[in-house]
């Protein structure tokens, strides 16, 4: 990536992504104090410990803000955690004139912006992501919102933030783990819209990529574009939503099931694999793109064991996907790499078809 910091605009926000991105911060920073009654932080714990003193050092008046940590993990992305932060708010005196930054994931940002946009009825809020996920997707384009019963995003609201504000020195802080779920959905941008990127991402195992400011900076554009054209999600940004049906489905079932649930990430992994078999069946996707795309995933990604007494629930949280209209499942789906298309009705039938062939990988390339 260029020293020079690159600036974008996604539903309206401001992204400021690249090494000085910080800078810009402490020089809005500097007028936001200023001009706003209040501001608050909000970190989860695993961001307080490992990135707020990072942040605090390079942006100084930080230690102004007043803090909020909440605990870490989907689990939280709850009301539940919603009303500690509005406590916290209250007590303190926030008011519609404050502010709130969200340093962290993509759970704190989703629950931050939900928290701040109805908290007096809409306070300001900005991102500061912390990991690879949240960078090129979560903290972009003003989706926020919570869980209900493990349900993903159920309660939220469109509201895009004051500002982002992308440095990639955050991803020194994180496990393996975290990187990889962002890598699933950053293939997940390249398989969309962009067989170049997609062909330029693989030619690297992940696991040897020293700087990710390249990857960041072609994924946000392809985000970028999609939000753009339809910000609302009336129709074509569906798109970002390849791989989420039934990668929602398998994230709620683990989050239900599992002492140690999947990521996002790699739930949107497992999910593209299914909704890759899935477009092969009925939306055009040669078999040779379906196979590469699930060798890929594979080369990356441990295959979730399910047992088969799963795939009926599965089936059943699929029904709660915000695509689906008039009680029919609508997915989106690939033509071929680099080419996706949303709104395709897909029948129990085939769901369950990808879910059965999923438990016995062999068979999802037969
Ligand atoms: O920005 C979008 O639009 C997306 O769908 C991006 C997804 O990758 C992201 O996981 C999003 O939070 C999913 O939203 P949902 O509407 O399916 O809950």
């Amino acid at each position: 990536m260029a020293k020079k910091m690159q600036t974008f605009k996604i539903a309206g926000s401001p992204v400021y992504v690249g090494p000085s991105a910080l800078e810009e911060l402490r020089y809005n920073l500097t007028t936001l104090f200023v001009n706003k009654e209040s501001v608050f932080i909000l970190a989860d714990e695993n961001t307080d410990k490992h990135c707020y003193p990072l942040l605090a050092g390079m942006v100084p008046q930080m230690e102004r803000a007043y803090k909020i940590v909440i605990p870490a993990g989907e689990d939280h992305k709850t009301l539940a955690t919603c009303e500690q932060v509005w406590n916290q708010m209250a007590v303190a005196g926030a008011n519609r004139k404050s502010l709130l930054i969200n340093l962290g994931g993509g759970m704190v940002s989703d629950l931050g912006g939900f928290a701040a946009s109805v908290f007096h009825r809409g306070m300001e809020y900005v991102n500061i992501p912390t990991t690879l996920m949240s960078m090129i997707d979560a903290s972009l384009g003003g989706k926020t919102g919570v869980d209900l019963y493990s349900l993903k995003n159920q309660i939220g609201l469109f509201a895009p933030p004051a500002a982002v504000y992308v440095w990639s020195g955050f991803l020194s802080t994180l496990p393996h783990r975290q990187l990889l779920s962002g890598y699933a959905e950053m293939i997940k941008h390249a398989l969309i819209a962009d067989a170049d990127f997609w062909k330029r991402l693989i030619r690297i195992p992940m696991a040897v990529v020293s700087s990710w400011d390249d990857q960041i900076l072609e994924a946000i554009r392809i985000k970028a574009e999609i939000v753009n054209a339809d910000p609302l999600e009336q129709g074509s940004r569906r798109l970002l939503n390849f791989g989420h049906t039934l990668g929602h489905a398998f994230e709620t079932w683990s989050l239900r099931n599992d002492k140690s649930p999947l990521t996002h990430g790699e739930a949107i992994a497992m999910g593209m694999i299914c909704e890759a078999y899935i477009s092969y069946r009925i939306a055009g996707l040669s078999h040779s793109d379906r196979d590469e795309l699930v060798r890929q995933i594979l080369l990356n990604f441990n295959h979730y064991k399910i047992p088969t007494t799963a795939i009926d629930e599965l089936v059943e949280i699929t029904n709660y996907d915000k695509k689906n209209q008039k009680g029919r499942t609508m997915l989106t789906l690939l033509r071929n790499i680099g080419h996706a298309v949303e709104g395709q009705q897909c029948e129990p039938a085939i769901i369950r078809e990808s879910l059965f062939r999923f438990t016995d990988f062999g068979r999802l390339t037969e």
